[in-house]
């Protein structure tokens, strides 16, 4: 193209993009003497270096460009202290999502038992950051310190396990809940897969490789009709991005383990409900609503089929994910290289009998004195699937999980410690 006809183009100054560097970063200005069409002249040029960036493993909310400070002696004293073990061959656990719902309950289980527990959270606003704050409050008080970091930030991993050898990871920081990858599925791949990956290119090269149990999902089961659900069946229809991801991670599990040695251990969790649980459940924001008296959509199937779940009380999952860590064995490899084959498990954590979301309704309003205001509503197509029921009788075998809580009594333990917590001067109430 001759000189002359180039095109001068201007960009708004300030136009980038979720906050990073402006686009024209790169570019140039340059001044040339030009010839052509026998005139000779100044042209000035613009030289736009224009980059376009898929980053798939990025999380494109506000949240994943948060920093976070870590580091310093009376940091590192911090870390050793929590993670120190109090109890004759006790573990050592780096707890990833500590300060979420499942990992506070567990974090405080094995404490009290005598393990030492570092936490890990990024303390991110998918919901209510004070409620974590506050599961956060609890645990400080029992000696379970929180480190405040992105499972993405392998600098941050690396120092942790160059202060303490951890015996054991409980990998519970995810991007949950199947109707928000709608929303924002970046944040799936972000905490789920690409989060998964770094934390495990940290294990497999710490030394000693530690065992690592952690959360997949009963969402895995997706289009599968075959009830109840077993380990065997197939997880190859997913029916949400969450369900997907979470089939990923077992994926990347297996490759882990395949490669390096390194002793995995998956639990799919079937609708984990109690106190301290999470605000975008529909157990706790029917509870939320009802008392509002604001109307509660109840999904239904087509030709009004039932809707029904799984529900699983905390206290028994609890017990299955010490139960995985207590039978874990060790990893094999050393030094990022795999000396033998190591465990490979995916159990199901369920409580055996589904409860269709009607019925969880008539309980709430039975425990709240207040009638629910029932909108019933078509299951919409965004990744909820109809039915969840667990098998668990591999789990029954290998971890001696058996869940002992049915949902009329745990929503009962769930709505004292609710009104508890949200009447003024709450918030304190124990795990
Ligand atoms: O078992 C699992 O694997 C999953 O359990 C829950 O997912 P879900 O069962 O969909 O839990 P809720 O969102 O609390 O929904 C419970 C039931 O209420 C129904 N629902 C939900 C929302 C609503 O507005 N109305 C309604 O009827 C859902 O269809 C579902 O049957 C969790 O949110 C996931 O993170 C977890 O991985």
């Amino acid at each position: 193209m001759d000189a002359d006809n180039r095109r001068l183009i201007l960009l708004d100054g300030k136009y980038n993009v979720s906050g990073q560097p402006p686009l024209w970063d790169r570019s140039s200005l340059l001044l040339r003497w030009s010839r052509g069409g026998g005139q000779s002249r100044w042209v000035v040029e613009l030289i736009v270096n224009v980059e376009l960036r898929l980053e798939y493993g990025q999380d494109t909310t506000r949240r994943s460009l948060r920093t976070f400070s870590w580091g310093g002696p009376s940091w590192e004293k911090r870390v050793r202290n929590s993670a120190k073990v109090r109890a004759s061959n006790g573990f050592s656990v780096l707890v990833t999502g500590a300060a979420g719902f499942v990992g506070t309950h567990v974090s405080a289980a094995l404490k009290r038992r005598g393990d030492g527990v570092l936490g890990f959270d990024n303390f991110n606003d998918y919901y209510d950051p004070s409620l974590k704050r506050a599961r956060q409050a609890l645990l400080e008080r029992s000696g379970v310190f929180i480190v405040e970091g992105d499972i993405n930030d392998q600098a941050l991993l690396k120092k942790l396990f160059e202060v303490v050898a951890f015996t054991h990871v409980m990998h519970l920081a995810a991007q949950a809940g199947v109707r928000y990858a709608m929303q924002n599925p970046g944040s799936y791949v972000h905490s789920n897969i690409a989060g998964f990956v770094s934390l495990l290119e940290i294990c497999k090269s710490a030394n000693p490789q530690p065992a690592i149990v952690w959360a997949s999902s009963s969402s895995v089961y997706g289009l599968n009709t075959k009830v109840p659900f077993s380990e065997k069946d197939r997880t190859d229809q997913p029916a949400s991005l969450y369900a997907a991801t979470k089939k990923a991670g077992e994926e990347i599990a297996h490759t882990y383990n395949h490669i390096y040695g390194l002793s995995l251990t998956g639990l799919r969790f079937f609708t984990v409900y109690g106190p301290w649980g999470r605000p975008d459940m529909a157990y706790f924001f029917f509870t939320k609503d009802i008392l509002k008296g604001k109307s509660i959509p109840i999904f239904e199937a087509a030709n009004h089929g039932t809707v029904a779940r799984d529900f699983t009380y905390i206290d028994d999952i609890v017990k299955g994910c010490l139960g995985a860590l207590d039978t874990a064995e060790k990893s094999t490899g050393s030094g990022g290289k795999k000396s033998g084959a190591a465990q490979l498990r995916v159990f199901n954590l369920g409580n055996t009998s589904p409860v269709p979301v009607s019925d969880l309704v008539s309980i709430l309003e039975r425990l709240l004195k207040v009638k629910a205001k029932r909108m019933v509503m078509k299951l919409p197509r965004n990744g909820d699937v109809q039915y969840t029921h667990a098998n668990i009788s591999y789990a029954q075998r290998e971890l001696g999980y058996k869940p002992t809580t049915d949902l009329q009594t745990g929503l009962k333990k769930f709505v004292r410690w609710y009104l508890n917590y949200y009447k003024p001067g709450g918030k304190k109430s124990a795990v």
